[in-house]
């Protein structure tokens, strides 16, 4: 079988640079030769078993029109792989706290949590957008996700990364809102002080039972040491809340903007 990846895809996409791979996709900048602009393009081998892709592909076109979320321009199939076209975006907060030292300004954090304070993410996931919406987060991988669908908001709920993994989530207990902010306000507090309790220097050797009983045991007191109260506070609002019910998203965000 032919797997040499195409030089263009529908034939108006050229392929140019690997910009990143994931588990099931390698991802390229492309051009638009009629309309000479930048794209994205994910390539999935095409094999028997369902394509992530093409699911990925449906959950766009659901959100289509969501803020924080990248356009699927096209999406189809090229010689041996599932071609996926969206929105070119630039680099993800991973990437970005890699390049400042491993912490984010109080500001950055400030207006990361303003934006995502309704989503659940995981920094890989997170890219900023090119030129004018560099300071716009936008949330991208749907393919093999937990999808929580809300059609009032359009609100992704995904399952998240181990360093950030909820209490309930290591319980296998269901994630509601509640637990989304929860894990917002730990990646802020990471995002902001470059680390957390629970990821000692082996916490990658850890066991998930282990990373629990460090969390379980780790006061609001303790994670909150040394940074602006108001972190405690969305912390302490978020255990306040009952697993359906609504957050005060006006309430959090006026938290984050005292920050300012
Ligand atoms: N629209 C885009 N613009 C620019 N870069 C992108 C875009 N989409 C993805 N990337 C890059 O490609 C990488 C892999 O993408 P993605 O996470 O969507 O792949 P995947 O195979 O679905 O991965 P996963 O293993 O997380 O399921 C991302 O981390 C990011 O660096």
């Amino acid at each position: 079988m032919n797997h040499k990846v195409p030089i263009q895809v529908d034939g108006r996409f050229r392929l140019g640079h690997v910009v990143g791979s994931g588990s099931y996709a390698v991802v390229y900048h492309a051009r638009n030769i009629i309309k000479d602009d930048a794209v994205a393009i994910k390539l999935e081998l095409i094999t028997n078993q369902s394509s992530s892709l093409q699911h990925e592909y449906a959950i766009l076109k659901r959100l289509e029109g969501g803020i924080r979320i990248p356009r699927a321009l096209w999406f189809g199939r090229e010689s041996a792989y599932h071609a996926l076209v969206l929105d070119l975006l630039g680099p993800s907060l991973h990437d970005l706290f890699l390049s400042h030292n491993q912490k984010f300004s109080l500001h950055t954090v400030v207006n990361l949590g303003d934006q995502l304070v309704s989503c659940d993410i995981k920094l890989q996931n997170v890219l900023v957008g090119l030129s004018h919406l560099k300071h716009t987060a936008f949330i991208i991988d749907f393919g093999v996700t937990k999808e929580y669908w809300d059609t009032a908001t359009k609100n992704q709920h995904l399952t998240g990364t181990p360093a950030f993994t909820l209490i309930n989530n290591h319980l296998g207990v269901d994630l509601g809102r509640r637990d989304d902010l929860e894990l917002l306000t730990y990646m802020l507090i990471y995002l902001l002080c470059g680390s957390l309790p629970w990821l000692t220097s082996d916490h990658e050797k850890l066991s998930s039972c282990s990373i629990l009983k460090w969390k379980v045991n780790t006061t609001i007191e303790v994670l909150c040491d040394g940074i602006p109260v108001e972190f405690a506070s969305i912390l302490i609002y978020t255990c306040s809340l009952a697993f359906s019910e609504d957050p005060d998203y006006g309430h959090l965000r006026s938290l984050l903007h005292g920050l300012r």
